[in-house]
């Protein structure tokens, strides 16, 4: 089992301060929040996570390990970032086929994750064709097919029809409750109320709150507690 954890993390643009001493944990068996307002800095948190930005200072480990070091990071880490980056004229089948040889898992894992993900009717359709749903479909299919141990996943929910959203909350509590930790950044807050265990709230590159879901938001309403935490933090930057 893998936990996410991140310690004193700073990440700069320029002289711009994206990230400022973040840190937080995510726990095997859990589904961690992470919110905050545009430009908070959450998607680059992730991206130094996933070794696609270099850190300043700090670290970002998975099990005690950077991204960088980990032998077999498809069957450590699954990561949906956005829905972009697919070639528009290969098949969402051919999509996962190219992945999975990439990471030498076995050809039939492809079919098992289309599956998975309800994507076996559209798998031999061009990805051009794919609505937004269905691409986030075929990305999450992506982040699935090493049966990673952990999932980092930037607004998953982003697109998908109700059936999908019950479905994705489902996918996401049943893979925490077999052991698995899940990062989820996302600005839809019902969602995260509803299959979070955690919440990590990030407002203008710093940590503004970090505890137990059910702690931080007691009798309130999840968005009353987000406005509250993050209103100092108020527009983009
Ligand atoms: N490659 C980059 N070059 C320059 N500035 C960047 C770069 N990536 C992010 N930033 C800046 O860092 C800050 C944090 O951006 P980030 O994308 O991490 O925010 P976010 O919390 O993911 O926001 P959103 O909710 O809008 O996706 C923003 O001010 C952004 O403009």
């Amino acid at each position: 089992m893998t936990a996410i954890r991140i310690e004193g993390l700073h990440k700069s643009y320029g002289g711009f301060e994206a990230v400022h001493d973040v840190g937080f944990t995510a726990r095997p068996g859990s589904v961690v929040g992470l919110l905050g307002p545009n430009g908070a800095g959450k998607s680059t948190t992730l991206h130094v996570l996933l070794g696609l930005a270099a850190a300043d200072a700090g670290s970002a480990t998975f099990g005690g390990r950077p991204y960088a070091d980990l032998e077999h990071p498809s069957r450590v880490v699954g990561a949906l970032l956005d829905a972009g980056g697919l070639h528009p004229g290969r098949t969402g089948r051919d999509h996962l086929r190219v992945l999975a040889t990439a990471a030498r898992l076995p050809a039939r894992r492809v079919d098992e994750v289309l599956d998975l993900v309800g994507m076996t009717p559209a798998a031999q359709r061009r990805v051009r064709t794919y609505s937004l749903g269905m691409k986030q479909r075929l990305g999450i299919a992506a982040a699935l097919l090493g049966r990673p141990e952990v999932l980092v996943l930037d607004e998953p929910a982003n697109g998908l029809d109700p059936a999908g959203m019950r479905w994705l909350r489902e996918l996401l509590r049943s893979f925490a409750a077999d052991g698995g930790t899940v990062l989820l950044a996302s600005h839809v807050l019902a969602e995260v109320a509803q299959v979070a265990d955690a919440l990590v709230v990030v407002g203008q590159g710093r940590v503004v709150a970090d505890g137990p879901l059910d702690d931080l938001v007691a009798d309130r309403s999840l968005e009353d507690v987000y406005l509250d935490v993050t209103a100092t933090t108020e527009g983009v930057r």
